[in-house]
């Protein structure tokens, strides 16, 4: 695991937004297509920003990037809780991306349909290969949940589905989730992870026993791929 700490979150952006640009280029390299999934929450929207922007804009060959997302709140698309419309405001409807490009989770359908549909857009999507995202984002809750891994739920324990729908009834709301064992497949994770509330719970996802009932970001643990967390002094603060 690599530990990137920046002074504060827009720092923390700008290093993403290069190190980010730097990695796409450099797989690109080798292979024809990029596959990036995005994550939802307020952390990345800096970062979403500054990607949409110059240089950024221009250097990243957004034609040859796919797009996913690591989970979604089913809501429709036009509430501003909605994972997909905030990574469109804030980056792919400023890049030029076309839609086939643009794999989101469905929330105008059952939300385990959505789900289903999406585990096969997956499985045709990487037929044939042992890795899965060449990227995947992902913030980490106050609480320690990543995706829609929340601290006590089964879904933390997925082993089978690669994407699962749920009720989640603290929130009122069902979602629709990537689990642990698709990510863990991805050839590169990046956690971002900022402010003073999340210190306690980043010290204890990362130096604390193994324990994913109550720190769920724990089940993130690449087989063979790399892991880099993004965080800035504030959240790094409790750390030994
Ligand atoms: O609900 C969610 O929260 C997490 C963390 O969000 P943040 O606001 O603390 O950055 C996010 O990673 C996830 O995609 C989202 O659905």
């Amino acid at each position: 695991m690599e530990l990137h700490i920046a002074k504060d979150p827009a720092q923390l952006s700008e290093n993403l937004a290069a190190w980010i640009s730097n990695y796409i280029l450099e797989v690109l390299q080798d292979q024809p297509r990029f596959s990036f999934v995005l994550s939802g929450g307020s952390t990345p929207k800096a970062l979403y920003l500054l990607l949409a922007k110059a240089p950024y804009n221009t250097i990243i060959p957004w034609e040859r990037i796919d797009f996913f997302w690591g989970d979604e709140r089913a809501v429709p698309f036009e509430d501003s809780r909605n994972n997909a419309l905030m990574a469109y405001n804030t980056l792919l409807d400023h890049v030029p991306v076309k839609p086939e490009q643009i794999f989101v989770m469905k929330t105008d359908i059952d939300p385990v349909e959505s789900a289903a549909q999406y585990e096969k857009q997956l499985e045709h999507y990487f037929r044939g290969q042992s890795r899965t995202f060449d990227l995947v984002l992902l913030g980490m809750g106050d609480d320690g949940h990543t995706l829609s891994l929340f601290p006590g739920t089964e879904v933390v324990h997925e082993q089978n589905k690669w994407v699962t729908a749920f009720w989640l009834p603290a929130q009122d709301m069902y979602r629709i989730t990537l689990t642990a064992p698709v990510v863990n497949k991805a050839a590169c994770i990046v956690f971002m992870a900022t402010g003073d509330a999340k210190a306690l719970t980043l010290k204890n996802v990362i130096e604390g026993e193994f324990n994913p009932d109550v720190y769920p970001s724990q089940q993130i643990r690449p087989k063979g791929g790399e892991l880099h967390w993004f965080v800035d002094e504030a959240a790094a603060s409790a750390m030994d």
